[in-house]
């Protein structure tokens, strides 16, 4: 396992050499954000990136994300443009020798939240999702906007995303996105190019849009649609981990001895209630997901990928990005390498043990 950690660019808070730091840290999780969705990434930016995060003694481990034009997701005969793009922007990350790339297939939003900075017991600040209030939620109108999502909408775009939208239903939604992985996937694997989906967050559909991305049964359809070693998936255990439904060591078993999981993302949520959760701290006993049994379950497939500690709360007075504050990331990473080593070692005494 490759620990990593995700760094917003020259303009984010957290400095490279804050997160070099960090006991274990090797790679840096990043992505070109100024760039406008679909347009091809230019080799000499993506060059600039890495060389600036090397010269901080980190390696670029993962893109994330080189985002999917809402054109491809809605089958527009537009996407073509947008697809070549894409290609042209893995052409650019396999000459600078970047190998793997997160996306989703998320519409219109990336991750969505009810609140930003809901207080805890310890007065530390966290992200949480409330069914009954995102369900009244106007997202056109609304003022909530998260990391993640593309704010450049200019007036009546947003009008006209949902209204296309509205025009498919899941399975139409289903074919543009089999077109998309259809028309990357033979390419990136030509490259050797891992690209990583990741989950829908939260795992179910929001504001009408169809989300098809939050169970395993829909990743074993999604990953049926292409079988070449580029085609796999991001385990992020705090999204799949809000839906109680998940059995996420077993997924983790299952999908990850196929070679399918090339990164992944540990992070802790309480679900508290339908459709409802709160990211917590990473520590098991603060969220519903067992962390020792993520760890154990990626030995037992002996996971050599990258892994980011996602997201944390915001704790000793820190602001900043929500979710990507240093202080609880860095705690959790420092937490899930602890439990690494302490899994890996384990399993090799057992395993000298058998073997006399
Ligand atoms: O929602 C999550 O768990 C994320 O990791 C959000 C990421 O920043 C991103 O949107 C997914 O690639
Ligand atoms: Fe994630």
């Amino acid at each position: 396992m490759e620990l990593t950690f995700r760094w917003y660019g020259e303009e984010d808070p957290v400095k490279l050499e804050y997160i070099r730091q960090i006991p274990g840290m090797k790679g840096i999780v990043s992505a070109i954000y100024d760039v406008p969705v679909g347009e091809a990434w230019s080799l000499e930016r993506i060059t600039k990136l890495k060389h600036t995060i090397e010269g901080h003694g980190l390696k670029l481990s993962v893109i994330e994300s080189v985002p999917v034009h809402e054109h491809i997701k809605l089958g527009l005969p537009t996407r073509e443009r947008y697809i070549d793009n894409y290609k042209e922007t893995l052409r650019n990350l396999a000459q600078a020798e970047v190998d793997i790339v997160c996306y989703n297939v998320m519409p219109v939003f990336d991750w969505t939240r009810s609140r930003l900075d809901f207080p805890l017991a310890d007065r530390s600040t966290t992200l949480i999702y409330e069914d009954e209030v995102v369900t009244q939620m106007d997202p056109v109108t609304g003022k909530l906007r998260l990391p993640g999502w593309d704010t450049s909408y200019k007036d009546g775009e947003l009008e006209l995303l949902f209204a296309q939208y509205h025009e498919l239903n899941e399975e139409d939604y289903w074919v543009n996105i089999a077109y998309f992985v259809g028309e990357i996937m033979p390419l990136a694997d030509e490259l050797g190019i891992r690209m990583a989906v990741h989950p829908d967050d939260p795992p179910w559909p929001i504001f009408g849009l169809p989300r098809i991305l939050g169970k395993e049964a829909q990743f074993e359809r999604y990953l049926a649609l292409h079988d070449g070693p580029s085609h796999g998936m991001c385990f992020c255990t705090g999204s799949l981990g809000s839906d109680p439904d998940n059995d996420l060591p077993g997924m983790i078993r299952r999908i990850g001895s196929e070679g399918r999981i090339h990164f992944v993302h540990a992070r802790n949520v309480k679900v508290t209630g339908h459709h409802s959760f709160m990211e917590t701290a990473h520590l098991s006993e603060e969220g519903s997901v067992d962390m020792a049994e993520i760890m154990c379950a990626l030995s037992d497939i002996r996971y050599e990928g990258p892994l980011r500690s996602d997201h944390g709360r915001m704790i000793w007075g820190e602001t900043g990005r929500p979710g990507y504050g240093l202080y609880d990331r860095a705690l959790g990473a420092v937490y899930l390498n602890g439990l690494w080593e302490a899994v890996t070692k384990c399993r090799k005494q057992e395993a000298a043990v058998a073997s006399r």
